[in-house]
């Protein structure tokens, strides 16, 4: 796994929204690599939270890569919105993206993202190989490790196979892992190869966001000097 490096992604979902750009400044002082992005439309996911406007308000106060996952129904129409406003990452679902997923990864790239795929638990890994082994290719796997929709929600370990499958077919990949990540669940999602780590409810909840960045950054760089 070596060259993969560690992540450490805070869920912006579990920050004070009223306070955004603070939020932000605050994790990246705490060690934070990215800020997560969770951009839903009330239609793919039955939650509603933030667009092209708050990225594009965020980017004045901040150079950090804003890692957006797109939990929307036409990814398309957000690649424009998204550059424009400052967006770094973009991942988009696979579940609806099927029939123009090539189309989507040329658009996001030319527009000077990093093109992402994430997949629902209920999704079988195998959907995204084409993607990753494409002539132009996503640069990122993002496996849900909870449904997508809402912070706060328990781990679901059964998603590690994915990771492991991932991780050995394509060992320089960006491997992101999101939802129910914290201290008591870092290690399994750590030695199964997932290499960028979301986690909201744990840090923003934490006595010390500190510690707990610090603690699934070395949970990360320990399993790959073990691989
Ligand atoms: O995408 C999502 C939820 O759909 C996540 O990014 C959550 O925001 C992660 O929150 P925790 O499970 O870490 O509280």
């Amino acid at each position: 796994m070596a060259g993969v490096k560690a992540k450490i992604a805070p869920s912006m979902l579990s920050s004070d929204f009223a306070n955004l750009a603070s939020e932000a400044e605050r994790m990246l002082q705490f060690g934070a690599d990215w800020l997560h992005m969770d951009i839903m439309d009330g239609h793919f996911v039955p939650n509603l939270t933030i667009g092209a406007p708050v990225i594009q308000s965020l980017r004045k106060h901040t150079n950090a890569y804003l890692d957006c996952h797109l939990m929307v129904t036409n990814p398309l129409d957000y690649i424009k919105p998204l550059a424009k406003a400052g967006a770094s990452g973009f991942t988009f679902h696979v579940e609806v993206s099927q029939e123009n997923w090539q189309e989507l990864v040329q658009k996001i790239k030319a527009k000077g993202m990093k093109p992402g795929v994430a997949l629902r638990p209920g999704t079988p890994i195998e959907q995204v190989f084409p993607l990753v082994e494409a002539e132009a290719p996503v640069e990122l796997v993002l496996v849900m490790t909870v449904e997508p929709g809402f912070g706060g929600q328990k781990f679901m370990p059964e998603m590690m196979d994915k990771v492991r499958v991932l991780r050995e077919k394509y060992p320089s990949l960006d491997i992101e892992v999101d939802g129910g990540l914290g201290p008591t669940t870092i290690d399994v999602a750590a030695s199964a190869g997932a290499n960028c780590i979301v986690a909201g409810s744990s840090v923003f909840g934490a006595p010390s966001p500190q510690d707990v960045i610090s603690i699934l950054r070395k949970s990360v760089e320990g399993a790959q000097c073990k691989s």
